[in-house]
């Protein structure tokens, strides 16, 4: 029988072991003195207690970074690299049960998602396993007589990691898998409301032989000590998932040190349904887009811009299908919606639904959340007649809100879903191929989905355009985040 607490899912684990405390730096598994509480969602209960690690620990971990980096690099094969991964994916997979509960409790998410994600977590590993031997440079035709000109790829060198809580171990593995596989070691500054997934998965990289100092995690609530991966000038790359505002702040500080960077920001993402849409296909995406993670994923659609026509029938069938969500404990296997992370996540969806209601939108299922409820559940919740005056449709709520635009063509659909200054995903329905095409190409997004919600995998490029950031992560060119490109011309081979 599943846990119904999280104390008792603890201890139910079948590998004990793989929840930890301490900070790994170096190989070692470092138990601090200065701990901070790390919360279980839907009771606001302490999970545990983990390592708060300082600025001096930054700089050990990146020293030892350093040293493993030039030998791992030196000294291994892509293919070498790729084994390694491709055991650190087997065992994440045979683990997928503990991971998963470890996951969902400090997550939040039901035990389902969470055993999805961290499956979603190992499919970068085993695809950056192949990636690794994919490596290829060029030879280039030279301008010079009796000359070669030809290049190679790389490591960048040591790469600070920034992840945040909605997919602790996925967002994690998205970056740390291409690194190894293109030879970089990693410092990796976990989210501190979830930093357990990030310190199993580690513990498992340790088990199937990735060498000490090669993967670091140290937990932290020290600002000061996280910004050490921005300023420090031993590490050459930044790869930050996170808030639009934190990314802008890292990239001005690793601009000091000229560091390589990827920022995979917030969205605003526009959900479109057509007029000769296929409904049934319709809410299936929007079911999926909208409320995975109950509404906290950065792809999250977070503006349904739906044309009138086809309006009263995409609202009710929408009401329809969020009446059967199903709030609770992650674990509890009739829970479909888990908690927000925070309270300051369920204040800020109250703030929204006010903000619209005030302002004349109508609320068509659910609606505003107890402010002094125990946990930091959010009441799946369908407002109609929402506006872009709204603040909604300008900030990422981030929660399970489904805020309902009506438009009458096209133009007006398009002009509403780029009427943004964030460019992450953007989704849309039709069964009309021209227009299918025509839409891909204007919407202002790094992704698309076209008649579908789904458009998270290990092979397609995933990051944004506009303030939603640069780089691309896992697919072919996740790996490219982790190399540099060195030209070699050899001259004079008539002499
Ligand atoms: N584009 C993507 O791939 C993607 C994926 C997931 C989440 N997100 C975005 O992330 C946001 C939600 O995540 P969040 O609330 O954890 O974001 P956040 O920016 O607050 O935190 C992200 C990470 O940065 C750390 N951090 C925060 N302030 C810092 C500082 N001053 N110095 C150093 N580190 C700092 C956090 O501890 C965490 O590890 C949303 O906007 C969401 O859209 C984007
Ligand atoms: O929240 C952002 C990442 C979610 C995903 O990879 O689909």
């Amino acid at each position: 029988m599943a846990a119904t607490n999280a104390q008792d899912a603890l201890s139910a684990l079948k590998d004990r072991s793989l929840f930890i405390e301490e900070a790994y730096i170096n190989g070692k598994w470092d138990k601090k003195a200065k701990t901070f509480d790390v919360f279980e969602p839907s009771t606001a209960t302490v999970l545990g207690k983990v390592a708060n690690c300082e600025v001096q620990d930054f700089h050990d971990a990146i020293a030892a970074a350093d040293v493993a980096q030039r030998d791992f690099e030196e000294n291994t094969t892509a293919a070498q690299r790729g084994a390694i991964l491709r055991k650190w994916n087997d065992l994440i997979l045979a683990n997928l049960d503990d991971l998963g509960t470890i996951l969902s409790l400090e997550n939040g998410k039901t035990i389902a998602e969470a055993k999805g994600e961290v499956t979603y977590a190992a499919s970068f590993i085993a695809w950056f396993a192949e990636e690794a031997t994919r490596s290829y440079g060029y030879t280039i035709p030279s301008s010079t007589p009796h000359t070669n000109v030809y290049t190679t790829k790389e490591a960048v060198g040591v790469c600070g990691i920034i992840t945040p809580w909605n997919f602790p171990a996925a967002m994690i593995t998205r970056k740390v898998a291409p690194a190894i596989a293109a030879g970089c070691s990693v410092v990796i500054k976990p989210p501190s409301e979830t930093p357990y997934s990030a310190l199993a998965l580690a513990k498992l990289g340790e088990l199937a032989g990735i060498p000490a100092g090669l993967v670091n995690v140290l937990p932290t609530r020290d600002r000061q000590a996280a910004t050490e991966l921005a300023t420090h000038p031993t590490v050459r790359k930044i790869s930050f998932t996170g808030s639009t505002g934190v990314g802008k702040m890292l990239a001005k500080l690793a601009a000091g040190t000229l560091k390589k960077v990827s920022l995979e920001l917030g969205g605003n993402a526009p959900f479109i349904v057509f007029d000769d849409a296929d409904l049934d296909l319709v809410i299936e995406g929007v079911m999926i887009s909208k409320f995975r993670c109950s509404g906290q994923t950065c792809v999250c659609a977070n503006r349904l811009l739906v044309q009138k026509g086809i309006a009263p029938e995409f609202n009710r069938r929408l009401v329809e299908a969020v009446s059967k969500l199903k709030m609770g404990f992650g674990l509890d296997s009739a829970t479909t919606q888990g908690p927000l992370v925070n309270k300051s996540a369920v204040d800020k969806v109250n703030q929204h639904i006010e903000d619209a209601v005030s302002k004349g939108a109508k609320i068509e299922f659910g609606g505003k959340n107890d402010e002094n409820q125990k946990g930091f559940f959010a009441i799946p919740t369908v407002l109609s007649g929402v506006t872009p005056q709204m603040l909604v449709a300008n900030d990422e709520t981030f929660g399970p809100l489904a805020p309902i635009f009506e438009f009458e063509t096209e133009e007006d659909a398009l002009k509403l879903a780029n009427d943004t200054e964030f460019g992450l995903a953007g989704y849309f329905f039709s069964r009309n191929v021209g227009r299918c095409l025509r839409v891909a190409r204007k919407l202002q997004v790094g992704m698309v989905g076209v008649n579908t919600g789904k458009i998270s995998a290990a092979e397609a490029p995933f990051g944004g355009v506009k303030e939603s950031g640069y780089g691309r992560e896992g697919s072919l060119f996740g790996i490219e985040e982790y190399q540099v490109i060195k030209s070699v011309t050899v001259g004079n081979l008539n002499k």
